[in-house]
């Protein structure tokens, strides 16, 4: 096969530019896809030896892939990081750890540097000794498969030369250079000398490199970059250096009310454009954005949708994180993960499923809040007000849109006391409301589905009418049961009533706690609960409380019930 680039070979597996010849499905390519060049030569060793058919290829873009020698292991995505260490976590090898873990992707680490640094500034730099940075290469590339190698902080050009040396031995489908020289804070982590390493070395053998304004000048001996014009040629003569492809990243043009970089593949520049977002917290961006590349170039993108998706995933972390404080310098860190916010403003969150809040269980229902001319918002209040320990939100009929935005102002009633809040049938909304969890019955998204998308923390309750769907929703991570109907009801049609009888054998049989539900009410909630089986924790309710005038009286009375009456729990 003639010189094709790394990134030329990851395109062609979607489109066969005219520059590579097309692989027929017959035709076997190397795996280690990418033949990174050096000055034109290229890399070859023992793993571009292996084979894989083309159909195989295709799948390889997929998060997990199949590797071809074994077929029954899952191969995840893996980007290797060649960077320094941040003893605040904001950037380096911290960064682009937390960076791949949240693209889904595994990050193995070279460290090149060791900084002292916090939101203030860089304290210290210990360089890592050119020798044992090739050993951690060695260790890594010799053992891995590696998909995509990321450099950031290389304070010598020494490192850079023992990276070179490293690819030639073990290439790598694609190399993205972060050409990291000064900090946020303005501290210098690789003096003037590593330019020649960059002009030289490096960014011959790049798929993309990723200067800033002050990098991108520096690579080209000090050029003003001012405007997007001035990107623009800046884009160009850094690709004349020999990166396959150049993004300049134009986050401190001074004369952009927005964030404008410019990407160019050496054909065509593209004006990558988003709106400012004003916050201190963006230590670390660069580092994030190069990592996040590589982590979708690992996946099997084209390199146009990895920058991207990179560009809107650190705009996101950006606006999630706007307002966190950490560290009392003037450059904070970032959230990789979306999570600091919540934890933050939100004043109370369950640590974990209590199922004594199963006790008095309010299930709405927008039918009976339409006949009684009441919003969502108002049965809940009146529902907690009299005792409810946990919410359901039931709306069959109501228009998503309508029912996210009530949903949300429930979340934010339910927090303010306490009481979780789930959301029937709705994964979706459950998530776009951040409620506590859902409740999933059996023709709807099973159990195990709605925990991965859920993640481990919310609360899944699954209606179960037999053991054997009790013992199911166990095994799939379910927190609790709901059974039912234990008596005739006209809230759900058609709905087999299992009778005292039904919900004991299920409680009985459960290893997750119960709540009974259908029909229940101030007649009969005390026989329900003198069942005395130690799983059985609660009623849910709907008509009883909601298609009733005052739904906190209503609420009140059947609380005051059930406190009298003696179970296991109380
Ligand atoms: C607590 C509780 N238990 C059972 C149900 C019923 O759920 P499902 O079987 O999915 O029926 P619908 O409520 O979706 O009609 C429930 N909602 N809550
Ligand atoms: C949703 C549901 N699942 C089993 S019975 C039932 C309806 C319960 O409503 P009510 O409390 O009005 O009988
Ligand atoms: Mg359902």
């Amino acid at each position: 096969m003639g010189y094709c680039s790394c990134s030329q070979l990851l395109s062609s597996l979607i489109s066969f530019p005219k520059s590579c010849s097309p692989l027929s499905t017959t035709q076997v390519i190397p795996k280690g896809f990418g033949q990174s060049r050096v000055s034109g030569s290229l890399f070859a060793n023992s793993r571009m030896q292996q084979t894989m058919s083309f159909a195989t290829m295709q799948e390889d873009k997929g998060l997990l892939m199949k590797t071809s020698d074994d077929n029954s292991k899952l191969r995840i995505p893996h980007v290797l990081t060649v960077a320094g260490s941040d003893s605040g976590a904001g950037a380096g090898i911290q960064a682009d750890l937390k960076a791949c873990a949240a693209r889904g992707v595994y990050c193995s680490t070279v460290i090149t540097a060791v900084t002292a640094q916090n939101t203030v500034g860089v304290q210290g730099v210990d360089i890592v000794p050119e020798d044992f940075v090739a050993e951690q290469l060695k260790s890594v590339l010799s053992d891995m498969h590696v998909d995509v190698v990321k450099t950031g902080m290389l304070p010598s050009v020494g490192i850079v030369k023992v990276i070179l040396q490293s690819l030639k031995q073990f290439p790598v489908r694609a190399l993205v250079v972060d050409p990291v020289m000064v900090s946020t804070s303005g501290d210098v982590l690789a003096g003037p000398s590593i330019l020649g390493g960059f002009r030289e070395v490096l960014l011959p053998m790049a798929d993309i490199v990723t200067p800033n304004l002050k990098e991108a000048s520096a690579l080209l001996g000090g050029v003003q970059l001012e405007t997007v014009n001035d990107m623009r040629s800046a884009a160009k003569s850094i690709h004349d250096m020999g990166p396959r492809n150049v993004l300049v990243k134009g986050g401190d043009l001074a004369a952009s009310l927005d964030a404008v970089d410019i990407f160019f593949d050496g054909e065509n520049f593209y004006e990558l454009r988003s709106s400012r977002i004003e916050t201190r917290n963006t230590h670390g961006t660069g580092c994030t954005l190069a990592s996040c590349i590589a982590a979708e170039l690992a996946k099997g993108s084209s390199m146009l949708s990895a920058v991207k998706v990179a560009k809107r995933y650190v705009e996101t972390a950006l606006d999630y994180s706007k307002d966190i404080a950490i560290g009392n310098g003037l450059q904070g860190p970032f959230d990789h993960l979306f999570k600091l916010k919540h934890n933050i403003h939100n004043s109370w969150r369950p640590q974990a499923f209590d199922p004594s809040d199963l006790f008095l269980y309010a299930v709405t229902d927008s039918r009976m809040n339409k006949k009684w001319d009441r919003s969502i918002t108002d049965a809940v209040k009146a529902a907690i007000e009299g005792g409810a320990t946990i919410v359901q939100l039931r709306e069959k009929d109501a228009e998503t849109r309508d029912f996210l935005e009530a949903a949300k102002a429930c979340v934010e009633i339910c927090r303010s006391h306490g009481i979780p809040l789930l959301i029937n049938d709705r994964i979706d909304v459950a998530l776009a409301c951040d409620a506590d969890g859902v409740h999933v019955g059996q023709s709807d998204m099973p159990a195990n589905v709605a925990r991965t998308l859920l993640g481990p923390e919310k609360i899944i309750g699954v209606s179960c009418k037999t053991p054997e769907q009790a013992h199911q929703a166990w095994v799939d991570g379910a927190d609790y049961i709901g059974c039912g109907g234990v008596y005739p009801t006209n809230t759900k049609e058609n709905n087999i009533t299992v009778g005292l009888e039904g919900l004991k054998a299920v409680s009985l049989s459960s290893k997750l706690p119960v709540v009974a539900i259908g029909g229940i009410g101030v007649s009969n909630a005390r026989s329900v609960m003198e069942l005395g089986v130690p799983t059985l924790k609660g009623v849910a309710v709907v008509s009883a409380l909601f298609d009733r005038e005052l739904v906190l009286t209503e609420t009140r009375k059947l609380h005051a019930l059930l406190k009298e009456t003696p179970t296991h729990s109380n």
